[in-house]
């Protein structure tokens, strides 16, 4: 899907004073982080376990209400700028990561407390964050075990919560681990995580119509050939359609999603073989990705992904259709294709955000040259909770735009956009539709599949 920058981050000087609090071997990130420009595109580095990873988010978490940015459409929403003196209140994690290994610590294994939704957790993930400006949360985990690496971290709200003394354990066994100097031939970070992820908090039955009954009932019910004026171009071959994806549909997405996402080629947290995982849970379509192979793990027949659902698909070439519409409106002219070529998805990665989920500022580019060198849109769906989405020409959050994204929303960019810089600074909490929680047992948080073509 997507490489993007390492070292061209900037870091904030509250981010800079806590690693410098923190650890002695964060200065080295810091200088080099400082010194480098943003420019476009640079080569990736992930030898060193203090380097920082795709995706790592820029962002700190979202806890105060100090800074203001504009996001479109109207709303204004909080980028999450904190108040240090709430930091992290569990002496137990900042014991274990004052010491000089606070950073390789941080970076090589993280825990996330799961009792979700309350103030104190985000509070306590603050000082986590900060540290390593990558991830890091203290709490409980599944301990993974397909791989040689100990793995403490997961999303899994439904990971049951530990005592800190097993966090104790855990962590110093980690310790030992990497203070052995121990390198594993296979140190996939990928299905260390053992059942697979649910989204959904309870079995749910499936409605006697399916997708595909809904998405060709939609098509010919003529409603399509309007172009709402919710609907906007963002920015030449950005186009985001407001309420494109009807409650119903809505609902046997996340559905038909739960049911691929529980078998084991399903949900999992991805993330490096050396280093931080990212916020989210995923599940890839049509073709495997991941943040350490991309796409190169797609030989092994056991790790074929599911099919992409026909259903998805129309919905996909629909969305672009109506893009289209919406350009050549407003353009005045028909040249709408030239702008923002169609695609035909073999892609597509579904990712699930807990209300502490994110994911930094990056580009798709793991996709094949020719498919990038066209243009060929990344075609984005949201559903359950709204998203804090940035996007811009660079790296960098404080020049980003932003723009919310609401559930049954649709997000095209292609064409000159194609290689844009975006990525998810927050969720807000509790902003899904009750009815499509109620209809579909999503999960707090946000489920969104962006589809491409290889
Ligand atoms: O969740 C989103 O809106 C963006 C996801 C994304 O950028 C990606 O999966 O590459
Ligand atoms: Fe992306």
């Amino acid at each position: 899907m997507m490489k993007s920058l390492y070292h061209s981050f900037s870091l904030t000087s509250r981010h800079q004073i806590l690693l410098r609090m923190y650890s002695p071997s964060a200065r080295k990130i810091m200088s080099s982080s400082s010194s480098s420009t943003h420019s476009p595109i640079r080569k990736t580095q992930t030898t060193s376990f203090e380097s920082l990873n795709d995706y790592d988010e820029q962002f700190p978490p979202l806890t105060g209400r100090s800074k203001k940015k504009k996001v479109s459409p109207t709303s204004e929403v909080d980028l999450g700028s904190t108040n240090p003196s709430s930091a992290c209140k569990s002496s137990q994690f900042q014991n274990w990561t004052r010491g000089k290994d606070a950073l390789s610590l941080q970076t090589n294994f993280g825990c996330k407390n799961r009792d979700q939704g309350t103030r104190r957790r985000r509070a306590s993930r603050f000082i986590d964050e900060e540290v390593n400006g990558t991830t890091f949360d203290v709490g409980a985990g599944t301990a993974g075990s397909r791989t040689s690496v100990v793995e403490l971290d997961s999303t899994n709200p439904s990971s049951p919560s530990k005592s800190s003394q097993s966090h104790n354990l855990k962590i110093r066994k980690v310790k030992n681990h990497r203070n052995s100097g121990f390198k594993s031939r296979d140190q996939s970070p990928k299905r260390t995580q053992d059942p697979p992820f649910d989204i959904c908090s309870s079995v749910i039955e499936r409605n006697d119509t399916s997708i595909n009954d809904r998405v060709l009932a939609d098509e010919t019910n003529g409603e399509n050939d309007e172009v709402s004026n919710k609907h906007r171009v963002l920015r030449p071959g950005m186009v985001l359609l407001k309420d494109f994806l009807t409650h119903d549909i809505q609902v046997d997405i996340v559905k038909t999603c739960r049911e691929l996402g529980v078998k084991p080629a399903g949900f999992y947290q991805p993330g490096y073989r050396v280093g931080s995982k990212l916020h989210l849970q995923m599940m890839c379509l049509g073709r495997n990705w991941d943040p350490q192979t991309k796409y190169s793990k797609n030989t092994d027949i056991d790790s074929k992904a599911p099919d992409i659902p026909v259903a998805f698909s129309v919905l996909v070439e629909e969305a672009i259709r109506k893009a289209h519409a919406l350009i050549d409106r407003e353009s005045g002219t028909e040249d709408a294709e030239r702008i923002l070529p169609v695609m035909s998805p073999d892609i597509c990665i579904v990712n699930f955000y807990s209300e502490s989920g994110r994911l930094g500022l990056h580009q798709d580019r793991d996709e094949s040259q020719e498919s990038i060198g066209k243009g060929l849109p990344i075609v984005s769906f949201s559903i359950g909770d709204s998203a804090e989405f940035l996007y811009g020409e660079k790296r960098d959050v404080e020049e980003a735009e932003g723009v919310i994204l609401e559930s049954g929303d649709v997000l095209i960019f292609g064409g000159e956009s194609r290689m844009m810089f975006h990525g998810v600074k927050s969720i807000i909490p509790n902003s899904a539709p009750m009815s499509l929680l109620n209809e579909s047992k999503l999960r707090t948080g946000r489920l969104n599949l962006t589809f491409r073509h290889f």
